[in-house]
């Protein structure tokens, strides 16, 4: 369904070439839950960013059903980190409506769709409350509420629990995955957080420091997943050395 062929980013940094990324191929089909795993700076915000065309390659290629990706679309949904990437001004309801009212719903079907999604975030009920009235985690609820209503063929997520608290963590990605169950969306979820992939993700794709893909690695673990279930511990050491290790090799470099 998706296809990055040999996808390279150059940023210009007083006047010195920054290659972010060199050279990415991978495929994700569809309905399948993909995670970016890679430390802090290696360039996953900016892979995600290119997938959903708010940044443009430097070279190769992003398909998207054998279509070059050229800019942003309907088809693909980004839901961040941050708690304010809801519009303060509007309430809950008014903020999964709004990108329905750009895109032309008619006002019923999309007080209908909008709660039909709000529900599944588990937020009926606060329908009527705007962001600052919300917790950090139902705030998340909410962003993805709003992506969601948009029936996307790919949701983004880049890190979108890692400001919440670990319990409230956990209860999001158990949601989601119900959520994913149910819809069968194609997710790209952006992580730092080892164990955050392993609990998610079909596959996993970890980075190098340098902007490399360093494997993908097939998660075979059976659902739902848990920390203490066999064969956790042994997928978490041999993923978090991989990512330990090339971060070493980048700093090595480096000096
Ligand atoms: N607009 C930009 N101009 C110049 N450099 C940029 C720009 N956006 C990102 N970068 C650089 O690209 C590299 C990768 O950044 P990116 O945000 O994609 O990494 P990341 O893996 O998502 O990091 P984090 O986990 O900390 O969010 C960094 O060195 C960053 O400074």
């Amino acid at each position: 369904m998706l296809e990055l062929q040999e996808v390279v980013k150059v940023y210009l940094r007083e006047n010195f070439r920054h290659e972010v990324l060199k050279g990415i191929s991978f495929q994700v089909s569809q309905g399948e839950f993909f995670c970016i795993l890679g430390p802090s700076g290696c360039g996953k915000t900016t892979l995600l960013r290119m997938i959903g065309g708010y940044e443009k390659v430097s070279g190769g290629r992003i398909l998207l059903q054998g279509e070059e990706i050229t800019g942003p679309g309907p088809d693909r949904i980004m839901v961040f980190q941050t708690f304010d990437q809801l519009f303060a001004w509007q309430t809950v309801r008014g903020n999964v409506e709004y990108p329905l009212k750009i895109n032309g719903m008619a006002r019923g079907e999309r007080r209908e769709r909008a709660d039909f999604y709000i529900e599944m975030v588990g937020l009926k009920g606060y329908e009527n409350y705007y962001p600052h009235q919300l917790s950090g985690g139902m705030k998340q609820r909410a962003a993805l509420a709003r992506a969601l209503a948009l029936q996307p063929q790919i949701l983004l997520l880049d890190e979108p629990f890692a400001s919440l608290d670990a319990q409230n963590r956990e209860i999001l990605q158990e949601e989601l995955l119900r959520i994913w169950n149910s819809l069968k969306p194609t997710v790209i979820f952006v992580t730092h957080a080892v164990d955050e992939a392993i609990i998610l993700a079909d596959r996993i794709l970890v980075m190098t420091e340098d902007g490399d893909i360093k494997m993908i690695v097939e998660n075979k673990l059976q659902r739902p997943r848990r920390p203490g279930m066999p064969g956790f511990a042994r997928m978490w050491d041999f993923l978090y050395e991989q990512v330990r290790s090339s971060r070493w090799q980048a700093e090595k470099r480096k000096n």
